[in-house]
């Protein structure tokens, strides 16, 4: 089934059991999923069974970060797995990059591939405390240049930056930005977060929401709330 809506759910969830109730209270024509590293290690590739039976179209979110032909390799695996859509490290240099793009079209997987820039829970501070002096904005910059010159199909980014690589890179380049808050909603360990109706006026294409929707009482209503939010009001 595709899917033309914005919105990706992180089922940030600590069983297979326990995603798929989630995944059984959303519509899959509303939205798709994003499965990320507990969900994985705790399920395995069961877990993308299960989800595309259901009818989802999957971010598989593993951030591969590695060697150039590991990388391109567990790229390769997630694609053959029928994923909509998986990710790496932009720290990991071109020519991981490029592997990991290049084994894609090797095989003919239309998987798309994007990389993550600089984690929305990082803050100047912590950048520095790793050796990057820049301010995030400035390298997340450089991350999705080099990221676009490598032949990836996006980034993931705050959405903060969004209207700046919308300018860099051109509206057709995926900007795939988590930290996303509705109005009220609590900002938990998300520190660069917008609003999905700013996010969206910024220039990103998708929408990765995880606890507002999942820990709702009703993840649906909430689901719906947001996309309310992004249907522009009519004109009487
Ligand atoms: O790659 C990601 O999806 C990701 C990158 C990033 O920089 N920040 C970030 O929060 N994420 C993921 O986006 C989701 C955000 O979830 P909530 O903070 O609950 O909305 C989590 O699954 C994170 O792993």
């Amino acid at each position: 089934m595709s899917c033309d809506s914005p919105l990706i759910i992180a089922l940030d969830h600590p069983s297979l059991d326990a995603a798929l109730c989630l995944a059984d209270r959303l519509d899959p024509e509303r939205c798709r999923v994003k499965v990320g590293k507990e969900l994985f290690t705790r399920s395995g590739p069961d877990v993308l069974e299960a989800l595309h039976g259901r009818g989802f179209q999957v971010f598989l979110d593993l951030k591969f970060h590695d060697i150039p032909n590991t990388v391109a390799a567990a790229v390769q695996a997630a694609a053959e797995q029928g994923v909509w859509m998986v990710n790496v490290h932009a720290g990991g240099g071109r020519r991981m990059m490029e592997a990991a793009r290049e084994r894609l079209e090797r095989h003919g997987l239309e998987t798309r591939l994007i990389a993550v820039t600089v984690l929305t829970s990082m803050t100047a501070d912590d950048l520095l405390e790793v050796g990057v002096s820049a301010p995030p904005a400035t390298h997340v910059e450089r991350l999705a240049l080099l990221t676009r010159d490598c032949g990836l199909d996006g980034v993931v980014c705050s959405a903060q930056e969004s209207a700046r690589l919308r300018e860099l890179c051109g509206p057709e380049f995926l900007k795939v930005t988590p930290g996303i808050r509705p109005q009220g909603a609590a900002q938990g360990d998300q520190r660069r977060v917008m609003t999905p109706a700013e996010a969206m006026a910024a220039g990103s294409t998708h929408l990765v929401v995880g606890r507002p929707v999942t820990q709702a009482e009703d993840p649906m209503a909430a689901l719906l709330d947001i996309e309310k939010e992004l249907t522009p009001p009519r004109s009487p």
